[in-house]
């Protein structure tokens, strides 16, 4: 059996350090299960190996964590290789265990192997995955293993990204976690996919990608190392080779010309390379150990490589070695990168809605929303103040709306205007002349203004009517985004607010319409007013009579200037009769000042309606109608599934959690470390 040689030191303490010896011949016991064994340190080594190891068990409390999961990288050796390159007897080699060794496709899914050396000399060996944790022992861990990756990968060739985890606790093991991976294949076997190459390269990039990840590179002596996919996939990520570590293994199959190899590093291998020969078939690791280093002492080309390139144990001090220089490089960043992410995380949270776990609750927040809505609304739509909209005119409404009634005005006054100046007289003078009835020839009959007055009202109908069709779409818009903006962390609410905003508009606008076609009815039936304009302007205007029909009865002129209306044509006029042309005069003048007032008449009440409507609007009917839409008969049960977040909240709020609850524990695990005064620099190599 091999021994832990240890001695006490000064302070009596018998901590272990990372010197990994062979066994001596002395004192050697064959059956031990050790391959390496651990002599008494200097202090200093000692202490360096008591200050890396709780830096590498926070590194493995934030793996176990998965805090990677949160795009929080972690230093990793990562083990790659070409298949049956000797990946496992390498890591078999420094824990001492037996792995799952053979031709083909052996590692099937990462195995994170967590060594860590402890003080017992009975070993503690757990595999954990899918979420659980098997305990095993050194004789079983091989078995074990394969069953474990049958479970995760399935029982015949394939492969899967999910990890397995086995912690080695033994005395002697240098402090180190690795992920093992599965070997570069490109020709799938029986019983694999067609695409086993593509898998297995997504699973290596994945891991050898990021900058933090240390790349052991595990090639087999006989090999050109230049044309080795695993060669080929490192150096894809790490050009110059900086995180690059070879491991030359079976070097008992092709010695001649490896000390060239290694030495002309054709391959770029920043980190260096370390020659192995591991141990094969049933050989104990005592006897595997014995006839390596036999090998490298009398092997007439081995023995001609430099000791520092040769040995599990060079190995395994390089190793640790690059691993505490990793962690200590990388650690300030990932706990900066823990905090960064726990805080941006926190006020993601706290922006979210509060969930909603009761009916007052959800009064409360509706409540809010109405009187945040109408505020919004009131600011908006009555007040003119759009502070809360800056830069997006189309909410700047008491001037967009101004500018509709200014547009629509503008229309009713064109098209007051669109008689014809050519036939100047000529419907008054057809309207007359059908109207005419057994009565003096000097009055101008009523009914005959009213026809006019009626073909006018429904000639311009259609522009007050679009008006108010115009208005209450913008203002729905407006209503709408408004509730959007407020309703926008309660679905349900939200879905209400918007059929309530609809419907209220829906019936504001029928209200409207009718209210609009009533006052054209109005129009229509009489012709009245109190406004004294239409009198003086009316006596203004007949001032003109006289002369105007003297000039059309003269025939001198073809176009004549009338007062209020403008040029005219006039030629056609003459035919009539002086009494018929005063009629018709004067109808035309009485009608042109009566439409004056009737135009500002409809525009001033199309104003003041609006004001109304809106008001209105805002300051009661859209609370009622969503309170009704959330609790009336129709709707019930509308505030009891605000209490239910939509799913896609609900999924972001769980997640978010978990999250946070992560980086919590992450964040106290480095906390603690960051809190002994390491000087990090100190392990930097
Ligand atoms: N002679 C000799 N054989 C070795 C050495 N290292 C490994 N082997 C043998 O090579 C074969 C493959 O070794 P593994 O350790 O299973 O290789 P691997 O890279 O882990 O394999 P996969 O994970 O399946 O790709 C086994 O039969 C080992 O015994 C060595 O140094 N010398």
């Amino acid at each position: 059996m091999g021994e832990i040689k240890r001695t006490q030191t000064d302070s009596g303490s018998r901590s272990s350090s990372l010197s990994i010896l062979q066994d001596d011949q002395e004192g050697f016991s064959p059956t031990s299960s050790n391959a390496l064994v651990l002599v008494q340190n200097a202090p200093i080594v000692s202490s360096y190996n008591e200050r890396i190891r709780p830096m590498l068990d926070a590194i493995d409390k934030l793996r176990d964590l998965m805090v990677m999961d949160e795009g929080i990288q972690l230093p990793t050796i990562v083990v790659v290789g070409d298949q049956s390159s000797g990946k496992s007897s390498v890591l078999e080699s420094l824990a001492g265990i037996s792995l799952p060794r053979g031709q083909g496709i052996c590692t099937r899914v990462p195995l994170v192997m967590r060594l860590q050396h402890h003080s017992d000399p009975e070993p503690e060996l757990s595999l954990e995955y899918n979420g659980k944790v098997e305990h095993t022992d050194e004789d079983n861990i091989s078995e074990d293993i394969v069953n474990a990756t049958n479970l995760i990968a399935g029982d015949s060739k394939g492969i899967s990204d999910t990890p397995l985890t086995l912690l080695v606790k033994k005395n002697g093991v240098p402090d180190l976690t690795m992920v093992d991976l599965p070997g570069i294949t490109r020709v799938p076997v029986r019983g694999q996919p067609e695409n086993i190459y593509d898998q297995i390269k997504d699973i290596i990039m994945k891991y050898i990608k990021p900058e933090e990840s240390i790349i052991l590179n595990v090639l087999s002596a006989s090999a050109d190392f230049s044309t080795c996919e695993s060669i080929s996939m490192s150096r894809s990520v790490d050009k110059t080779g900086e995180r690059t570590l070879a491991v030359v293994t079976k070097v008992d199959m092709a010695p001649e010309g490896l000390l060239e190899k290694v030495t002309a590093d054709d391959v770029h291998i920043g980190l260096g390379y370390v020659c192995v020969r591991n141990r094969i078939r049933d050989e104990t690791y005592e006897e595997a150990r014995a006839i390596a280093d036999r090998l490298f002492e009398t092997d007439p080309f081995l023995s001609k490589i430099d000791k520092s390139m040769v040995g599990i144990q060079v190995l395994a001090d390089k190793l640790v070695q690059i691993q505490a220089a990793s962690i200590a490089r990388n650690l300030p960043d990932i706990v900066k990168k823990i905090n960064d992410k726990l805080n941006s995380y926190l006020s993601e949270l706290n922006k979210m809605p509060k969930k909603l776990s009761s009916v007052a609750e959800a009064m409360t927040a509706v409540t809010q929303i109405i009187g945040t809505s109408k505020e919004s609304l009131k600011k908006i739509l009555v007040r003119g103040e759009f502070d809360e909209f800056p830069d997006d005119k189309h909410m700047h409404c008491t001037a967009r709306l101004v500018e509709m009634l200014n547009k629509c005005s503008d229309q009713l006054h064109e098209c007051n205007k669109s008689d014809s100046k050519s036939n100047f007289l000529l419907e008054e003078i057809a309207i007359l002349e059908e109207a005419k009835g057994i009565n003096l020839p000097n009055f101008v009959p009523r009914n005959a203004f009213l026809i006019v007055l009626q073909g006018k009202v429904k000639g311009i109908s259609s522009i007050p009517i679009g008006f108010v069709e115009q208005v209450w779409s913008y203002i729905e818009d407006v209503v709408l985004s408004v509730l959007k903006r407020n309703t926008e962390n309660y679905y349900h609410v939200q879905l209400s607010a918007r059929r309530a905003g609809h419907n209220l508009i829906e019936k504001k606008k029928e209200r409207s319409i009718n209210w609009m076609t009533e006052i054209l009815e109005m129009e229509k039936l009489t012709d009245y007013t109190c406004n004294p304009e239409y009198l003086s302007e009316w006596h203004r205007l007949m001032t003109k009579q006289e002369t105007f029909i003297q000039m059309v009865l003269r025939g001198a002129e073809i176009n004549i200037n009338v007062e209020g209306i403008g040029m005219v044509e006039v030629g056609g006029l003459r035919k009539y009769s002086q009494v018929l042309l005063s009629q018709a005069f004067d109808l035309k003048m009485r009608m042109t000042a009566y439409w004056n007032v009737v135009l500002r008449r409809l525009i001033d009440i199309m104003g003041l309606h609006l004001q109304l409507s809106v008001s209105n609007l805002v300051n009661k009917d859209m609370e009622m109608e969503i309170m009704n839409e959330l609790l009336g008969p129709n709707h019930g049960g509308g505030i009891e599934r605000m209490l239910e977040e939509p799913p896609s909240m609900a999924v972001k709020r769980q997640k978010l959690i978990k999250s946070i609850k992560k980086l919590k524990e992450s964040k106290e695990v480095v906390c603690k470390i960051m809190d002994d005064r390491f000087t990090y620099a100190d392990y930097l190599v």
